[in-house]
């Protein structure tokens, strides 16, 4: 009989990715999932899940305590709410979560496994049961930069980001969308007169958007036809808490900084939010610890993880390849934009996309459930 794991937030926007990569890989044949409702408990599982029990309640702390095993994609306020209790009430399992509440913490492991499989495995055996799942943009750019940061050739580098809506959650998808539609259709008359002025469209398109009426209760201003340059909280010291996870994750992933006994790779820059729906896009400049010729930067990059894909630094490759429409829905991070900058021959442009439900959010926990099952 196999071992029962525990499946909390699988209906939400991540956690449906998650189960869609589960069945895909087949996942579901290494465990009895019982499937967990913060909302629904005693409704029927997922009608695809053949077999699996009635929805348990996702806040019963004896039926959590059974598992050995528990997935959550539910969310930092669950994880605050039940997580601390489970622990208090003795339970000794192994923890696998989405939110961003315990990253941080000593007993915790952020993990990625194709970048810190080393950290992962070390942490299993000396009996760590804390597996979070990073920042989407922190790890959507590790998994591209993987190469640069396994040779050590980073000594700095700075990423100004370009992030999807589905950041947000499936609400803010919405509303994006629900402002693109509402500025389109008041244009709509002028849009379909070839001979209409198109500053009139442009005075029509800003006073849709700065009418009190547009959709924006999720993001507090308009993001169709806009930008937002701040994710996150306010860290009160002119740091966004999304700019403030670049260093801070990307060290602890690799296992580097004053916590391991080594210096840690400073990482810092501004996080924006776009009009796109799911790939988060960053442009990063590197300085290397060295000349690296290009040639070797593209072969590096290629080989640092199975899904890094360096894209010539060209037009047509770009705008086929670098996109968030060419990325959306695959395991792909495609690398491109690569040139020396004229700073000087050590620092390094690129330019790189990920879809953040994937290796942003999914896919390092469908991998460490895997690992704690013994089965990758
Ligand atoms: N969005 C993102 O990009 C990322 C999110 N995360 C983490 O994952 C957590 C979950 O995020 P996300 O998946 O976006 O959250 P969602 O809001 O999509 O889902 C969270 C929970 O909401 C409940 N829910 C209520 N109404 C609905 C509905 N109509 N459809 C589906 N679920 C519903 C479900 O719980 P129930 O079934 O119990 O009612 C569900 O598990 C975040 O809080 C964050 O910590 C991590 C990385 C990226
Ligand atoms: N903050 C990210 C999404 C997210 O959920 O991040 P985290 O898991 O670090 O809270 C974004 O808005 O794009």
């Amino acid at each position: 009989m196999s071992q029962a794991v525990g499946l909390v937030g699988w209906r939400g926007m991540v956690g449906s990715v998650l189960m869609q990569r589960m069945r895909d890989e087949n996942d579901f044949s290494l465990f009895q999932p019982v499937f967990f409702s913060t909302s629904n408990a005693g409704g029927a599982a997922p009608s695809w899940a053949d077999g699996a029990g009635a929805l348990q309640d996702a806040y019963d702390i004896d039926t959590l305590k059974k598992l050995p095993v528990i997935l959550t994609a539910q969310g930092g306020d669950y994880t605050n709410a039940v997580y601390p209790k489970l622990r208090a009430a003795g339970w000794d399992g192994v923890w696998i979560d989405a939110a961003s509440s315990l990253r941080m913490a000593d007993d915790a492991i952020i993990v990625l496994d194709p970048v810190n499989r080393p950290v992962i495995d070390a942490a299993l055996k000396r009996g760590v049961k804390n597996f979070i799942g990073g920042n989407c943009t922190v790890s959507c750019m590790l998994m591209g930069m993987a190469g640069l940061f396994n040779e050590d050739l980073i000594d700095w580098m700075s990423s100004m980001t370009y992030q999807a809506a589905s950041g947000g959650g499936a609400q803010h998808m919405r509303e994006l969308l629900t402002q693109f539609g509402t500025l389109n259709a008041a244009v709509r008359p002028l849009l379909d007169d070839p001979a209409a002025a198109i500053l009139e469209i442009d005075r029509g398109v800003l006073t849709a958007q700065q009418d009190a009426d547009l959709a924006r209760e999720h993001f507090g201003v308009p993001l169709g036809g806009s930008l937002i340059p701040w994710i996150d909280k306010d860290l009160g010291n002119g740091v966004s808490r999304e700019e403030w996870k670049a260093e801070a994750e990307t060290n602890k992933i690799l296992g580097r900084g004053p916590a391991f006994g080594t210096p840690a790779t400073p990482i810092d820059g501004l996080c924006v939010r776009i009009g796109a729906m799911r790939c988060h896009s960053q442009a990063l400049t590197i300085k290397l610890k060295r000349n690296v010729p290009l040639d070797e930067v593209a072969d590096i990059l290629a080989q640092g993880s199975d899904w890094a894909k360096v894209v010539p630094n060209e037009r047509e490759a770009t705008m086929q390849q670098l996109t968030p429409v060419a990325v959306t829905g695959t395991m792909d991070i495609p690398v491109g934009r690569l040139r020396k900058m004229s700073m000087g021959d050590e620092y390094l442009s690129a330019f790189t996309v990920g879809d953040q439900l994937l290796w942003g959010a999914a896919e390092p926990l469908r991998r460490m459930l895997r690992i704690t099952l013994g089965e990758l």
